[in-house]
């Protein structure tokens, strides 16, 4: 099939290359031209583990071609929108100009049994009004609604082989062949035995917001059991193993610590919040300001804890912050807990140096003070305290014996929850993390 993908972010630029290597023609457009030329040389303009071998490979076979001319998806029969929806204001409400904009764009070059694939996550209601705004025009292209699942770190994985396809397709002219194209699209993941739920567009546009608002409140709760039991003395840890045996519950999600960041979950519980008051149901979703606060506070909560097992920013205390990205595998420091934690500290007077694989480009790019080092040793050389807040296989396996002796004193703070406390403490380490004695 010939597709086009409109956007080539995280979620747009492993959607192009995936479908072609799934054998589609894609052309790939995007606004900002830098983009563009990265990709057309083969090269990710983020860090995605397996993207650099499907984009050379899909490149070289010609099935892949990247553009900022809108003008070059006319030929593609299936459009894919998959630009940003950034949180626009203080209300915490998506920013949904760059998918009208997008759609603005497309709507002169569709054919008239064109289909136009929504991916982006949006608030619920979006997609009838985009599908309206193509009638405005006088195309008869159909709108569907395809939410995206993929985690940043397993995006290829995820976007060929998904745990599940939403197909929100609305009753009428076009609906049996767009549903026709969707399955055509992904057909090899539906016969590799991919679960498919095919359903209207508010229904598939609330799959996603609901999804990722669980995932949130799952978060939210184990941190809030953290808090309670450091309290009182019990091991979140254990806690989360005990009840994640339950199916009905799970362990996955369960792990405690500096919370969650990233461009999805913080922005799409804000602007679930948001769209929920608009349709005058604030209260039905009001936990998810309190899921949204338990985790700020956990930020806050490990810049206390630093300073205090650290003795306190007046003493000129160094820390070396072990983490930037949001998570492990990702470059991506939007709304990162770890970018959080080594701002706070240094707007609390500490100095600060930090390292990350990966992310240390994007964090420089965002706040050219911060203090890099060059690698892991260089971060923890001479400090005095440090702090794990990315939870990569790098920091995970390291050392104690061999940090003990690059430090000026031995202290650490595990705000991920992932280091042996036993094996840190017989290094002579004041070891601390949150939520475990
Ligand atoms: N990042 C993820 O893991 C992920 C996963 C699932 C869903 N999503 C959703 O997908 C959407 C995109 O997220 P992202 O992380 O890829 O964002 P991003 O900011 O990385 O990428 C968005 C891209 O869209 C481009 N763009 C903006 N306006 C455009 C236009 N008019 N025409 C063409 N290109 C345009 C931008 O230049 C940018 O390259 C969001 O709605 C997000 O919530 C993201
Ligand atoms: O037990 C856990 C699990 C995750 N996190 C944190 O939660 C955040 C999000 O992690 P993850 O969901 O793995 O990353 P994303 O790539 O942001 O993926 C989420 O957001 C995407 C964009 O909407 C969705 O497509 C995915 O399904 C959804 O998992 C990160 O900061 C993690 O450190 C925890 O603190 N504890």
């Amino acid at each position: 099939m010939r597709v086009s993908v409109i956007g080539c972010g995280y979620l747009g630029a492993v959607h192009a290359a995936a479908m072609a290597d799934l054998g589609h023609d894609v052309i790939a457009v995007d606004v900002d031209a830098e983009k563009i030329a990265t990709l057309r040389a083969g090269l990710p303009p983020f860090f995605e583990p397996g993207l650099p071998e499907i984009l050379s490979t899909s490149l070289a076979s010609g099935r892949l071609n990247f553009t900022t001319e809108m003008a070059d998806v006319a030929g593609a029969t299936v459009h894919f929108i998959a630009v940003g929806t950034p949180q626009s204001d203080a209300s915490g409400a998506a920013d949904l100009r760059f998918v009208d904009a997008a759609l603005d764009a497309l709507i002169p070059h569709l054919g008239p049994q064109d289909i136009v694939v929504g991916k982006s996550t949006v608030p619920v209601g979006t997609a009838e009004r985009l599908a309206e705004r193509l009638l405005t025009a006088g195309s008869t292209a159909t709108l569907v609604w395809n939410p995206e699942f993929l985690r940043e770190g397993f995006a290829v994985k995820d976007t060929l082989a998904p745990d599940r396809l939403v197909f929100g397709v609305a009753q009428g002219t076009g609906h049996d062949a767009a549903l026709r194209a969707l399955h055509e699209v992904y057909a090899t993941a539906i016969a590799g035995g991919v679960p498919v739920v095919e359903t209207d567009l508010a229904t598939a546009e609330l799959v996603k917001t609901a999804a990722n608002a669980f995932l949130a409140t799952k978060i939210s709760f184990i941190n809030a059991m953290s808090e309670i039991a450091e309290a009182t003395g019990a091991n979140v840890t254990e806690l989360a193993d005990a009840i994640g045996y339950d199916t009905r519950i799970g362990r996955r999600f369960l792990n405690a610590g500096v919370g969650f960041g990233g461009g999805c979950l913080p922005k799409d519980i804000r602007a679930f919040s948001a769209r929920a008051e608009e349709l005058g149901l604030g209260d039905s979703v009001a936990f998810l300001g309190e899921v949204d606060a338990i985790n700020l506070r956990q930020r806050q909560r490990v810049i206390e804890r630093v300073l205090t097992e650290g003795g306190g920013a007046e003493t000129g205390l160094t820390v070396a912050v072990l983490g930037l990205a949001f998570k492990p595998h990702s470059d991506d420091v939007r709304d990162s807990p770890a970018l959080d934690v080594a701002l706070g500290l240094v707007a609390a007077g500490a100095t600060v140096v930090a390292y990350d694989p990966e992310a240390m480009g994007a964090a420089q790019k965002r706040f050219p003070e911060l203090v890099v080092a060059k690698n892991v040793d260089q971060a923890l050389l001479g400090a005095d305290i440090a702090v794990l807040v990315t939870e990569w296989p790098e920091f995970v396996e390291l050392d104690p014996r061999r940090v003990g002796d690059l430090m000026t004193h031995k202290r650490i703070v595990d705000a991920r929850n992932v280091l042996n406390p036993a094996q840190w403490r017989a290094e002579g380490f004041h070891y601390s993390s949150l939520g475990r004695p």
